[in-house]
């Protein structure tokens, strides 16, 4: 298992990882996510051995890395995968997946696994971007590293093949077992890939947990926003129930929180229905194809969004009424 403890990396006086602590299960697919700039490549290199770190220890079966005594990258047996894929532009793919590669079995196991039968003999050049990064996947797996460091590995692709792109790369992580640390500036991709998601923020880890305890139960208002819209509503927190101007709702108080707090909102927590006697007025709504996302404002010049059908249709200026429908207990801030 990969174990990181008390890892920081400074570039000159400034410190871009702080202090990261984090263990790898054994098939654990970790996405990290986090604004640009706040050390998520820094992290992969510096796992991969490939900068120097400042302080803490990077340790895995049987070789530990520290700043005084660093083990080189080529002792660490770890994969990586680039979002330019990285391939040799004059070997064929197979030559690609071969390279350096005592047991071959295994890379016709993989060509096979991530169709790519067909393209044995063609050079990158002539592949489009998912076949390049299905071939530089299957030349990492094929080494059978200890771990496997991906970098954006879906960022030079079109929306519609990320997709489904996504999903092939953590199954042949899965099917081989092999445990993964995947970068990426996509919160969503975090969300339904990963079984864990790290949310950094400057160069620290604001939360490390299941997608949906990050989502429902986040850390910080900052991991809140970071994931997905986020509308904060006031209130007042008692035992596990918050009094708003939406009425009661079920509150899960985070860090301690009690009396005065600020409920997350998601926006299918909330239901909005056109009427002209309703508790809140559009701000503006956009057109999302199968849904429609409004603001709207309430009492006190509160702003919540809510997602609906594409079927309701209420113009900016027009009365609403809002409600919180959701069942499940809501993350409860200290205001
Ligand atoms: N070689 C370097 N020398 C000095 N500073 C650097 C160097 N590489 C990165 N940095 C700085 O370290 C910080 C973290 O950079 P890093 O590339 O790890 O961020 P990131 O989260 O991967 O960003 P992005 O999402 O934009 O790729 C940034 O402020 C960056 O400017």
């Amino acid at each position: 298992m990969l174990n990181v403890s008390h890892l920081s990396v400074d570039y000159g006086s400034t410190r871009v990882v702080d202090d990261l602590n984090l263990a790898l299960g054994k098939d654990e697919v970790l996405m990290l996510v986090g604004p640009t700039g706040c050390g998520k490549t820094t992290i992969l290199q510096a796992l991969a051995g490939l900068i120097p770190v400042s302080a803490g220890e990077i340790a895995l079966g049987g070789w530990r890395s520290t700043a005084k005594q660093p083990v080189p990258p080529e002792k660490r047996n770890v994969g990586m995968v680039f979002q330019d894929f990285a391939l040799f532009p004059h070997l064929t793919v197979q030559e690609n997946v071969c390279f350096r590669l005592k047991d071959t079995a295994l890379a016709d196991h993989w060509l096979e696994l991530l169709g790519l039968e067909n393209f044995r003999q063609a050079k990158p050049a002539s592949l489009s971007g998912g076949q390049k990064q299905r071939v530089a996947l299957a030349r990492t797996i094929a080494h059978q590293p200890a771990f496997i460091l991906l970098d954006e590995p879906l960022s030079n692709l079109d929306a519609a093949l990320k997709d489904s792109l996504r999903w092939e790369i953590r199954e042949a992580l899965k099917a081989a077992g092999i445990p993964a640390i995947w970068v990426t500036h996509d919160q969503e991709e975090a969300l339904s890939v990963g079984d864990r998601v790290g949310v950094l923020n400057g160069g620290k880890l604001e939360q490390l947990d299941t997608p949906e305890t990050c989502f429902a139960e986040p850390a910080s208002r900052f991991v809140a926003r970071f994931l997905g819209e986020a509308s904060f509503l006031p209130g007042e927190l008692q035992g596990h129930q918050v009094t708003t101007a939406l009425g009661p709702a079920p509150g899960i108080p985070i860090d301690g929180a009690s009396g005065p707090v600020d409920l997350l909102l998601r926006p299918d927590d909330l239901s909005l229905i056109p009427s002209q006697m309703g508790n809140g007025v559009v701000d503006w709504v956009r057109y999302e194809g199968c849904s429609r996302l409004f603001a709207v404002q309430i009492a006190d010049g509160v702003q919540l969004k809510v997602r609906t059908s594409h079927e309701v249709q209420a113009e900016p200026g027009a009365r609403v009424q809002m409600a919180i429908t959701t069942t499940h207990p809501l993350a409860a801030f200290s205001r």
